[in-house]
């Protein structure tokens, strides 16, 4: 079975509709191991999916600040040791939040990037705004030169040029893409859960 991570450019990129629509294809476990904020991702997934095979599992690090987590946990008094997250046992597909982006520190010294196994599938959700070129371009090259195998997927509004030049320079398989919608329900995820199926199932 698949475990795949799925990263970010930056924070409020789609990552968690992009794991929803992922878990629901793949009728996969979620697991979001750092939370940082009020909003819990695993709440939101578990009312955008329909399948009813899906575990979500319970998050390593839970804090209640919507900040960086190495911060997050400063304010709690805790510290994060990410030889503490261990991933949960799953005889299905998982899918793997992250937090932010692929350098956003967990502590003084480790970041996301540390609880990235060598052997998950990495997906960089990309949104298209003014900035964003460098965003992909540092996440996507600062994986590959980690050795990690990479694939892109779009969310939102499209933009040419910018997707030519990151394919271009950086020559990751694109996985799809999810548009901007109105409204973002069960019957939308259950849409691009389709579409992106064959996608997912040949990476
Ligand atoms: N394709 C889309 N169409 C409409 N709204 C979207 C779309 N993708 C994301 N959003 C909205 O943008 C916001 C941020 O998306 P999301 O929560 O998935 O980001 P994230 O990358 O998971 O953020 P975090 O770093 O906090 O985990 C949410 O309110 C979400 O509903
Ligand atoms: C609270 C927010 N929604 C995320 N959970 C955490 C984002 C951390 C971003 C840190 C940074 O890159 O500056
Ligand atoms: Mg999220």
């Amino acid at each position: 079975m698949k475990h795949f991570f799925v990263t970010g450019i930056s924070t409020d990129v789609g990552k968690t509709i992009t794991s929803a629509v992922m878990v629901e294809a793949l009728e996969a476990d979620y697991w979001k191991p750092v939370q940082t904020g009020d909003d819990s991702d695993s709440e939101t997934i578990s009312e955008l999916i329909s399948n009813s095979k899906t575990v979500l599992h319970k998050s390593s690090y839970s804090l209640k600040a919507p900040m960086s987590p190495h911060a997050a946990a400063d304010l709690e008094g805790v510290y994060i040791d990410h030889n503490k997250i261990q991933e949960p046992k799953s005889e299905n597909h998982m899918v793997i939040e992250g937090a932010g982006g692929i350098l956003v520190p967990l502590n003084n010294t480790d970041t996301i990037l540390d609880i990235i196994m060598p052997t998950y599938q990495v997906i960089v959700v990309v949104k298209h705004y003014l900035g964003s070129i460098n965003h992909s371009l540092l996440t996507i090259k600062w994986l590959l030169l980690k050795g990690y195998d990479v694939a892109v997927l779009y969310n939102g509004e499209p933009n040419p040029t910018s997707e030519e030049i990151i394919t271009k320079t950086t020559g990751v398989p694109v996985l799809g893409r999810i548009g901007h919608e109105d409204t973002l329900n069960k019957e939308v995820i259950k849409k691009y859960a389709a579409e992106l199926r064959p996608a997912l199932l040949a990476l």
